[in-house]
């Protein structure tokens, strides 16, 4: 890795004139500015609530009284990263979600990208279809990981700690350990992932899908993400991890650490983003079924309304914008049972933190992931939820948007 201090303007020229590797899809790629045009760039990002830090352009923004440090793409134009870059190679292990979005973003920057993954898996098929070629970009994981300088550790969680005694001993010196969650770190005395002592290790941990960081990049946009160290050998593990998170594809970064980010992660999956969402949708459609409403009442009344009209005004503006795009009379009603809602799920979220805090959740993940069948027990039950009258219905009041794709 190169020194972000010590560019030189030929090696930067350079770096500047290598192509772009070949990407799978067409990609509106973020601008490479050069140092004059990002010194510019900085001051209008630079509104009110805003300080910058020193010549990396860090900058510490307020969030509701809050000082918090968040780092950005546009300090980082293309030409600055392929350089930090140039002698490095980015070993994807595993390649799922995460491993797709994280491995093309990348090597649609221009980076040295390679994927290791088990021959006999779905992934190696999926790796092939995006273009990875074996022997050249695709390898097994032992190979891909002798060959890289960045480990990036994006097996899932269950598989992480599987094969650790096999991947420990060839992350020798001089590699960097790279996670997408705190996960196996954190909960070593159930994963019994034990980073070795001589090596950095960082953390960029997307705050969305794998398939929105690669969407949002082919938009020219960025995904917000969270950034740690774990451990800093060479005393350039953040900057280092802030480069990887740009490379990768997000926009902004967010300071952490590990722990606060393997805890947060695994309650809000299992709550508002995905378990408390789904519980709370079917309740409500159940209900509204069971007082003789008709399913595509239910659905528009319960889904499609809040995806495809509200929602996105919460995400756009804040929960006062959607209040206020809203009748009065919903506005009454929802601002007096908003509360009732609040306190009838505190419990439950008290209790779910605390089954992710004590390792539960954890536990939980390991036993069920960790099965060589994990993928056709996941996919059993989500056929059970596919197959639920609720998402029947939907799927036919979808087929009516006229920008419907199956
Ligand atoms: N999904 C997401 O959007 C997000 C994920 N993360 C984190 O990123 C990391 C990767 O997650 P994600 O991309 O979802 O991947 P998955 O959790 O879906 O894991 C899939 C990968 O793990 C491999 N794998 C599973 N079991 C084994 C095994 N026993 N031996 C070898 N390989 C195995 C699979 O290979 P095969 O096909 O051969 O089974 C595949 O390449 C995790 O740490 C996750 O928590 C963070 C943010 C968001
Ligand atoms: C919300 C689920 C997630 O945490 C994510 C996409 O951020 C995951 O683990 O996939
Ligand atoms: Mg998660
Ligand atoms: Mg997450």
């Amino acid at each position: 890795m190169a020194s972000m201090f010590s560019r030189s303007a030929s090696a930067a020229r350079n770096a500047a004139r290598r192509a772009p590797r070949t990407a799978t899809t067409s990609v509106v790629r973020p601008s490479a500015r050069s140092y004059s045009l990002l010194a510019r760039a900085i001051a209008p990002s630079a509104k009110a609530a805003t300080s910058i830090q020193g010549a990396r352009g860090i900058k510490t923004l307020d969030f509701a009284g809050t000082k918090e440090v968040v780092y950005e793409r546009s300090d980082w134009p293309l030409p600055k990263l392929q350089e930090y870059f140039k002698n490095d190679t980015l070993a994807m292990i595993g390649y799922g979600s995460q491993g797709h979005g994280q491995g093309l973003n990348a090597r649609d920057n221009g980076l040295n990208v390679i994927v290791g993954v088990r021959k006999d898996g779905e992934s190696w098929k999926q790796a092939m279809e995006d273009g990875w070629v074996p022997g050249e970009t695709l390898f097994s994981i032992e190979e891909a990981i002798d060959r890289g300088t960045i480990i990036m550790n994006l097996l899932s969680d269950a598989a992480q700690s599987q094969t650790w005694s096999t991947v420990a001993p060839l992350i020798t010196k001089d590699k960097t350990l790279y996670f997408s969650h705190g996960f196996s770190v954190v909960f070593k005395d159930l994963t019994n992932v034990i980073p070795p002592k001589d090596v950095d290790v960082i953390l960029v941990a997307p705050k969305g899908s794998g398939r929105t960081v690669r969407t949002l990049f082919k938009e020219g946009r960025g995904i917000n993400s969270s950034v740690a160290v774990f451990q800093d050998v060479t005393g350039k593990a953040l900057e280092k991890a802030v480069a990887i998170g740009v490379g990768i594809g997000s926009g902004y970064m967010y300071e952490t650490t590990f722990e606060k980010e393997v805890y947060s992660d695994l309650y809000g999956e299992r709550g508002v983003l995905m378990g408390g969402i789904q519980g709370m949708f079917l309740a409500q459609y159940k209900v509204l079924r069971a007082n003789g409403h008709s399913p595509s009442e239910a659905f528009n009344e319960t889904v499609e309304e809040a995806t495809q009209s509200l929602f996105p005004l919460i995400g756009q503006h804040g929960m006062d914008y959607m209040y206020n795009a809203c009748s009065t009379t919903a506005r009454r009603g929802a601002l007096d049972w908003a509360p009732i809602f609040e306190k009838a799920n505190l419990p439950v979220f008290e209790k779910l933190y605390e089954s992710v805090k004590n390792g539960t959740e954890t536990k939980n993940s390991l036993e069920f992931n960790g099965r060589k069948t994990y993928r056709e027990d996941l996919a059993k039950e989500l056929k059970e939820i596919d197959e639920q009258e609720i998402w029947r219905a939907g799927k036919t009041v979808r087929s009516l948007r006229p920008d419907y794709k199956q």
